[in-house]
């Protein structure tokens, strides 16, 4: 199912109505300002027409971005929602939509490619359903320049959720991830370049390494060009460090194999009752 050029559509002709919005309930779109490499510029050439892009940069001094799918008639309309440094995602309907399908709708809403050199990273802030004033982080957009595109081992419009686990299994100088502050680089093609030397990284490769990073205190060129290797960021329901993993499951493993005991205990002890009960009936009608 291909929700963003329906999603564009919507946005671009509020007034029009979308099968694709789910059951036709009101889809709300807010958009605030973005992380920018530089002052971005209406660029006719680039918006390439979509109306989309073209408010995105005409609205920018406020900071506010505010889009509607059809059917919206609440008066979260009327709500203005000011100053994050991010994208600011907010629906309001019955049913919730499956968060990537509202990412890729987004990505796909914000033309990302005709643009994608100027912005460096949109996050989402929000992504609210049901209720406006509760919100939780739904995912991070990582939206590198050109040039880090490239280099980048799997340059994503949306930023993919690694566990601990999967980002640690890149420990290797062909294959080097690292996490630092709960984002994951793939840093391969910079083990050769890092002023620090290769084997820092390697080090650091398979563990979070946040603490190991900022002690050394890098530059903030360092950490502008730490963007170009981003590949993803830990999910956070899977933030755990592997061996705390492994002793979940060889926890829970137990805990069930306990479980099981109690069940056939249970069982054992209701049968042998269940047994002296009726040989007690017999052996006394008997007597
Ligand atoms: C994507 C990740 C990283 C990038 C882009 C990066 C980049 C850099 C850069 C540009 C420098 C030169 C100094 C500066 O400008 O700050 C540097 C130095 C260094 N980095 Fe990294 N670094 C990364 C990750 C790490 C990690 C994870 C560690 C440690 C576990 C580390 C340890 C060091 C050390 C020890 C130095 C040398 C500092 C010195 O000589 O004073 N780096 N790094």
């Amino acid at each position: 199912m291909k929700l963003g050029p329906c999603l564009r559509n919507s946005v671009v002709s509020p007034n029009k109505g979308h099968p694709m919005v789910p059951g036709g309930r009101p889809f709300f779109l807010y958009l605030t300002s973005f992380h920018l490499n530089k002052a971005p510029q209406m660029n006719r050439k680039q918006s390439s027409g979509s109306m989309t892009n073209t408010t995105i940069f005409a609205n920018k001094q406020a900071n506010i971005w505010r889009r509607h799918c059809p059917y919206s008639s609440h008066p979260l309309l009327a709500w203005p929602y000011i100053g994050l440094p991010r994208i600011a995602i907010m629906s309001w309907g019955i049913e919730m939509w499956e968060e990537k399908e509202m990412l890729s709708a987004i990505t796909s809403n914000l033309g990302i490619e005709s643009f994608n050199s100027q912005i460096s990273k949109i996050s989402i802030v929000s992504h609210i359903i049901m209720d406006p004033f509760r919100s939780h982080c739904a995912g991070d957009f990582d939206l590198t320049p050109k040039r880090a595109r490239e280099r980048s081992r799997a340059m994503a419009t949306l930023s993919k959720l690694y566990s601990m686990r999967e980002a640690a299994e890149h420990n290797t100088r062909e294959d080097c991830w690292v996490v630092i502050d709960g984002k994951v680089y793939d840093v391969t093609s910079y083990l050769d370049e890092h002023p620090g030397g290769d084997d820092v990284l390697l080090s650091a490769a398979g563990r979070d390494s946040t603490e190991d990073f900022e002690e050394v205190g890098h530059s903030n060129d360092a950490r502008e060009l730490m963007k170009a290797y981003c590949v993803g960021e830990l999910d956070p329901d899977h933030a755990v460090i592997p061996e705390l993993e492994v002793f979940r499951k060889d926890q829970s493993s137990g805990f069930t194999n306990k479980l099981k005991n109690i069940t056939l205990e249970y069982w054992a002890a209701t049968a042998v009752i269940g047994i002296a009960v009726v040989a007690g009936i017999l052996y006394s009608r008997k007597s």
